[in-house]
């Protein structure tokens, strides 16, 4: 599962969980995005910070793993290399690519789309507040599953962090800890960083 993570939170879980029970995962693999191109604001925290938050998040979990691929390649991060990279790691290995109805959305704008179905297969989750369609997406790439609704998203994680309000049980525990521990998003939405006293690495 590819994401900014910026925080993770239990809607990212809950997917990932879901999927790995339908499609009988042995392991879901989460991949913190270094530099997302699709993403605008300037304001994401430093890649560094959204890795140790996915691994505090994924710890319970001995399905759950972390890799660095995305971060440790530099430059901007195209699925398209994170597949890539993940095949050549572990080329035995069957690759599903799991993504929220929103990003599924627009995956035909993805670099190189036309190469990404034979690299993995896609599965889209519903995500509230977004209709889960696999219009003009092949049918053999693509899988669609409800998994249960969770209305979060780390854009609101943020902004409540910003405002003061709790975070607990919309994010793991540590990872709340994790937030007030390194002050992150203590602004958003303004020129300053994310971080106080850090910048995107
Ligand atoms: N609540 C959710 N339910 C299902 N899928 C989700 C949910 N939140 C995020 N996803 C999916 O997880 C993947 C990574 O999401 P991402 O890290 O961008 O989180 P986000 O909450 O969408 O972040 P932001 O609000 O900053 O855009 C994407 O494929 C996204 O569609
Ligand atoms: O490859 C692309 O062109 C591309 C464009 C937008 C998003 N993605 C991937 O989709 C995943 C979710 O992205 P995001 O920005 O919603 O967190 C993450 O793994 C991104 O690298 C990939």
């Amino acid at each position: 599962m590819g994401g900014t993570f910026d925080p993770i939170h239990h809607g990212h879980l809950v997917a990932a969980s879901e999927v790995a029970a339908r499609f009988e995962l042995d392991e879901v693999v989460f991949v913190p995005t270094g530099r997302p191109w699709q993403k605008s604001r300037g304001d994401i925290a430093p890649a560094e910070h959204r890795y140790l938050m996915t691994v505090i998040a994924t710890a319970s979990n001995p399905r759950f793993t972390v890799s660095r691929v995305d971060i440790d390649r530099g430059g901007f991060t195209y699925t398209i290399d994170t597949l890539r990279e993940l095949h050549d790691l572990r080329p035995e290995a069957d690759l599903f690519f799991i993504t929220g109805a929103d990003a599924l959305a627009q995956i035909l704008q993805w670099k190189d789309v036309a190469e990404l179905w034979s690299l993995a297969h896609f599965v889209g989750v519903s995500r509230p507040g977004h209709a889960l369609s696999d219009d003009g997406l092949p049918l053999d790439g693509v899988s669609l599953l409800e998994v249960p609704a969770l209305s979060i998203s780390s854009t609101d994680c943020r902004r409540r962090v910003a405002d003061g309000l709790p975070v607990w049980y919309l994010v793991p525990d540590g990872v709340v800890q994790h937030i007030s521990k390194h002050r992150l998003y203590a602004h958003v939405d303004g020129d300053l960083p994310v971080a106080v006293g850090e910048s995107e690495g």
